[in-house]
């Protein structure tokens, strides 16, 4: 008999269950190391730390356009016959060692009064000053962001290694389920949530494949979740997560490896499930909109950013009035959506529904107010952290 999976507890204990679960499973930690060229490494995370293989500048650059000078010389007043005309980033000539700006100097003839005394060292840009060949510019493990790579250019790099792109496969089920674009009957519902969910997992850095929709039998749910398995880093399967008579993922992650955990204490998302098919993790998210979504907020995210060395993208915090109050769940984590509104300098937050099905409700929120389980809710005017799902 396998052991029974874990059920309804907090987040991060469902999420180290999960992760213990792939571990145990024999899943790949993290996705192998591919060489890419600067202009498509932003998104990606550094496989390895980077060093500079040259220093920024590689020269002593004039800082300033104006007059390279020696710094003894040139006094309050004094009149150079020895200087050289430099402009910004010009490399300092030998033997110079300060540059006085255009706007302090005056030409007289093939002469020039300083106006303002320099220093050694006054407007120049020293070797190195930026990165020094040899040390080290960006560790492994980040998630590289534009200036990452031109400073890794500056330093003499054409390509970095990166974590390959995890591959997500997704796989919308339900027998109500139809592709974009379809024409609708009465009781059919559009897989907005495959579009959502690879959406989102992009937005990570991955690479997406969305399988086609599968109906609500046990055979071919179990075959699609091998397929799927078989050829990505991450199986986001999505409905059939209740009790419901088409609900069958639960059984299915079952028989296609291990079922870790069905049901934590987190709403929306209550009957998520977090297992391994084969050599590869699962997440059978709720099938309702906002639960899909949430979920792979708090469980794919990370799993993800595991694979990658890195930690999830983190939300920015803010503190918020509650315009109303909010009740809390005896067992489960509630993540509400809330409106932000400015009162002078204060932030007011308003909740919106917390129905999972109504899409909307993310739509609308400006962040989100996480509310422990069985604690009294906050009331009216209470202050909240609100994490941000805009900017
Ligand atoms: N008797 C009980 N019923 C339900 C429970 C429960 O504990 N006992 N839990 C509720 C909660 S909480 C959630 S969340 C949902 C989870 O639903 P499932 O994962 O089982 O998914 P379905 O029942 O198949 O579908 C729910 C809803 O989502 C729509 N859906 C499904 N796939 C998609 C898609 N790809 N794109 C857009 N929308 C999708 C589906 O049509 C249904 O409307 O269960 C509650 N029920
Ligand atoms: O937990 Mo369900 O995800 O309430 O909506």
């Amino acid at each position: 008999m396998p052991p029974e999976p874990a059920h309804d507890l907090p987040a991060a204990e469902s999420l180290a269950i999960w992760l213990e679960a792939c571990r145990a499973a024999g899943c790949p930690e993290r996705t192998p190391a591919e060489v890419v060229p600067l202009n498509r490494a932003v998104g990606r995370v550094t496989a390895e730390p980077v060093l500079a293989r040259r220093s920024s500048p590689a020269y002593d650059a004039a800082a300033m356009d104006g007059i390279a000078v020696h710094a003894a010389q040139a006094t309050a007043g004094a009149v150079l016959t020895d200087f050289v005309v430099v402009d910004t980033g010009d490399p300092m000539p030998t033997g110079y060692d300060a540059v006085v700006m255009r706007e302090d100097v005056t030409f007289v003839d093939d002469k020039a009064e300083v106006g303002k005394a320099a220093e050694p060292g006054k407007h120049v840009r020293p070797v190195g000053e930026d990165v020094r060949e040899g040390e080290t510019l960006l560790p492994a493990g980040l998630r590289l962001q534009p200036w990452d790579v031109a400073a890794a250019a500056a330093a003499g790099h054409e390509n970095l290694t990166v974590h390959q792109a995890p591959r997500v496969a997704i796989v919308p089920t339900g027998d109500e389920i139809r592709p974009l674009g379809s024409r609708l009957e009465p009781g059919d519902i559009l897989d907005t949530n495959s579009l959502m969910l690879a959406a989102q997992a992009e937005e990570l850095g991955c690479r997406t494949r969305i399988l086609d929709i599968v109906p609500d039998e046990p055979p071919q749910l179990l075959a699609a979740m091998r397929d799927a398995a078989a050829t990505s880093d991450l199986v986001l399967f999505i409905a059939g997560s209740s009790k419901g008579r088409g609900d069958h993922t639960a059984d299915v992650v079952a028989a296609a490896g291990a079922l870790a955990v069905h049901g934590v204490a987190v709403r929306p998302g209550h009957p998520v499930v977090l297992g391994v098919a084969g050599r590869t993790p699962v997440l059978g998210a709720p099938g309702y909109p906002v639960s899909a979504a949430l979920t792979f907020e708090v469980f794919a995210a990370p799993m993800i950013a595991a694979l990658m060395n890195t930690a999830p993208p983190r939300r920015a915090v803010v503190e918020a009035r509650l315009a109303t109050g909010l009740n809390s769940t005896e067992s489960s984590e509630d993540w509400i959506r809330v409106q932000l509104s400015s009162d002078g300098d204060d932030l007011v937050a308003t909740p919106l529904t917390r129905r999972a099905g109504v899409l909307t409700s993310l739509v609308r929120a400006d962040g989100i107010v996480v509310l422990p389980a069985g604690t009294p809710g906050p009331g009216a005017g209470d202050r909240v952290p609100v994490r941000l799902l805009r900017t």
